[in-house]
């Protein structure tokens, strides 16, 4: 496996994030830098995975509240940065990758019209041009009938395509950041390593960092160099190989999750009273 790049492209330093009306953090003191690697953050649902990922991206509702000694990206500080700084980031240097990937997707764009967007801007290209250059990169993430799916709109193309046609789009905008929020849960099984492959080509090829949000640990170890564990808004644990887990949560989400080498005919569920324990004596 190779070695993570320890150059930092984010800094997140005691990061926290109360919603109005919520006496509770939904991210709770949260430190941790990012190089050119894969990064997994993984947890239960209700953990605040998507806050932390959202509060990076500064794409929290109003009612959320980012606090944080720093979140910087690539030298540039994220919580004094103005709303047309951030668009102008999300657009080039930071991308988010949702579940569903139709709503990242402009609806009323056809696929053709909407790659062929990024590469007039992040290539310059001319109309024809951007046309040939969009076909190419809807090629390259492995889009059968190029052409036809080019004329087709975001609800007429199934999750995997859309997943495909978002990296197209990265692919030409190079971004130094990818955050991808359960970028595979809502795919056929059968599509969820392609789409992963293609993620990890876009960040291998840009140099670029990617942190990978998903409740599917073992998935997560397979495909990151790194682990966080996320528990109540903490950062619990911070892992390179799952076998190191020493926090019985982090044990304990191993435990619930199916493991097809090892079938089981009951998965284990929780104990919280044990990991809540740990969470006090920590
Ligand atoms: N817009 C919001 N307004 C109020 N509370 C919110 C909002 N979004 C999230 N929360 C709260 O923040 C906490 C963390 O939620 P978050 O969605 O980040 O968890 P998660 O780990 O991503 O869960 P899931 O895997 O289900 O997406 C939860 O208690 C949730 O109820």
């Amino acid at each position: 496996m190779p070695v993570p790049d320890s150059t930092s492209i984010l800094t997140v330093r005691n990061l926290n994030v109360t919603f109005a009306r919520s006496s509770l953090k939904a991210v709770d003191g949260v430190s941790f830098t990012l190089g050119a690697e894969r990064l997994g953050i993984v947890g239960e649902s209700g953990s605040g995975k998507s806050t932390l990922g959202r509060a990076i991206m500064k794409l929290l509702p109003n009612s959320a509240k980012i606090e944080a000694e720093a979140l910087e990206f690539a030298g540039t500080s994220l919580v004094k940065a103005s709303e047309k700084q951030m668009r102008t980031l999300r657009g080039n240097e930071m991308a988010l990758i949702m579940q569903d990937p139709r709503y990242s997707l402009n609806p009323v764009l056809s696929i053709g019209k909407q790659v062929a967007e990024a590469a007039k801007l992040h290539l310059g290209l001319g109309k024809a041009a951007a046309h040939k250059a969009a076909a190419g990169m809807l090629e390259r993430v492995r889009i059968a009938d190029v052409e036809r799916t080019m004329r087709l709109y975001p609800h007429q193309i199934s999750g995997g395509m859309g997943q495909r046609v978002m990296i197209a789009m990265m692919l030409l905008a190079k971004p130094r950041l990818v955050i991808a929020d359960e970028p595979t849960s809502a795919l056929d099984v059968s599509v969820r390593g392609d789409v992963l492959k293609l993620l990890d080509e876009l960040v291998t090829e840009n140099n670029s960092g990617l942190i990978l949000i998903s409740h599917d640990i073992r998935m997560v170890a397979a495909f990151c160099q790194r682990i966080l564990v996320m528990y109540k808004g903490r950062v619990v644990e911070n892992l390179v190989r799952l076998e190191d887990a020493q926090h019985p949560y982090t044990r304990g989400l191993v435990a619930a999750m199916p493991n097809p080498r090892h079938p089981v005919r009951r998965l284990q569920v929780l104990d919280r009273p044990s990991i809540d324990a740990a969470e006090v004596r920590s």
